[in-house]
């Protein structure tokens, strides 16, 4: 699907091309009436077959993104792509949760999904009662599908708002926050199920603002920050802009900077209780056993690995607040 938009008086753009991406934007912004820029010139390209992570703090402009790629709410201007089919085409192979669908606390996980399926005017409804038992397996609720909803754990609800997406063959699966309210249990339940609904081969494409949930599932990110793209990539790339730090604990901190330097790490920095340096390609026990030789006591080495938050921080100059 591929939809263009216009600002008034602006000519129609091409569409961009979707290659081998499932999703693509290009310029995508909306402005709310009241003027509020809820997403700017957003340019986004999804691989198929990836995790992709849509990262940022409340109020990042990810939900209304979604809610623009699924045709719930229009663009101001710009373009975008799903899965480079037209709209009616895409949309039947596309599963999404934007707001936990609501279910029936009496029903059973069968019943609810259903209620939802019978709902649905693209779903053949010959084959519904296979495609309900498809979907509760596949999100491993197939013993708990007689189960009123109202006994499910937070989780088991969560997985079935997942199976509701995926009442059909899905290439595409949008989750907007799938783990936000969850107990730590529900949100170990459904970043499992997001890596296995990957490993068929469905794209995920899944916001959140949480950056070790996106680092720990993802295979690929952006990160938004007021309505504008800071940065995406796969996650590696992204990291990569930053280079990994030994850190020394150790009293004797003047010798422990020289012996660094005398091994050739770079940016050697002392400070009180602590020596840090670039790791580069040296290996942590090698550097452990240099300085034990020349009599450094040593009482904690540790290779500190850049994370998400880090490439936030350089990027923005700016903590990651969740809070927005
Ligand atoms: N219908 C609307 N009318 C006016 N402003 C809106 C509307 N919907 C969202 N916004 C504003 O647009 C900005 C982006 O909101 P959005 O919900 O897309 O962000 P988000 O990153 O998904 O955050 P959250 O995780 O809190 O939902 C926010 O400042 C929000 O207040």
């Amino acid at each position: 699907m591929t939809i263009v938009t216009q600002e008034a008086g602006a000519p129609f753009g091409a569409a961009p091309p979707s290659g081998d991406a499932a999703l693509v934007t290009e310029g995508l912004t909306k402005r709310f009436r009241g003027g509020q820029v809820a997403v700017d010139a957003l340019d986004l390209a999804v691989p198929r077959g990836s995790v992709f992570g849509f990262l940022g703090p409340n109020g990042s402009g990810k939900t209304t993104t979604i809610r623009m790629l699924l045709g719930l709410v229009a663009p101001t201007s710009g373009t975008y792509s799903v899965l480079g089919l037209p709209q009616a085409r895409a949309l039947p192979k596309v599963g999404a949760l934007v707001e936990g669908p609501a279910f029936y606390p009496y029903l059973s996980g069968t019943a609810n999904l259903a209620r939802f399926d019978a709902a649905d005017p693209t779903a053949p409804g010959g084959t519904a009662k296979r495609r309900i038992a498809d979907a509760l397996e596949r999100v491993g609720l197939s013993a708990a599908a007689g189960k009123r909803y109202r006994n499910y754990s937070l989780g088991m609800r969560q997985r079935l708002a997942i199976a509701a997406a995926l009442l059909g063959p899905r290439e595409l699966l949008i989750l907007d926050e799938p783990t936000n309210g969850l107990d730590p249990q529900g949100t170990r339940e459904v970043r499992a199920l997001v890596k296995e609904i990957a490993a068929d081969g469905t794209t995920v494409f899944v916001s959140s603002h949480l950056l070790a949930e996106v680092e720990q599932m993802c295979t690929h990110a952006a990160i938004m920050r007021a309505g504008k793209l800071v940065a995406q990539g796969t996650i590696a790339s992204l990291n990569g802009g930053l280079v990994a730090r030994v850190r020394v604990e150790t009293p004797d901190t003047a010798d422990a900077a020289r012996v660094l330097g005398t091994l050739g790490l770079a940016d050697v920095r002392p400070s009180g209780g602590e020596v840090t340096a670039e790791l580069g390609g040296h290996a942590p026990e090698a550097i452990n056993a240099s300085l034990v030789g020349e009599g450094v006591a040593v009482r904690g080495l540790a290779v500190v690995r850049p994370s998400l938050e880090d490439v936030f921080v350089g990027l923005t100059g700016e903590g990651f607040d969740v809070d927005g």
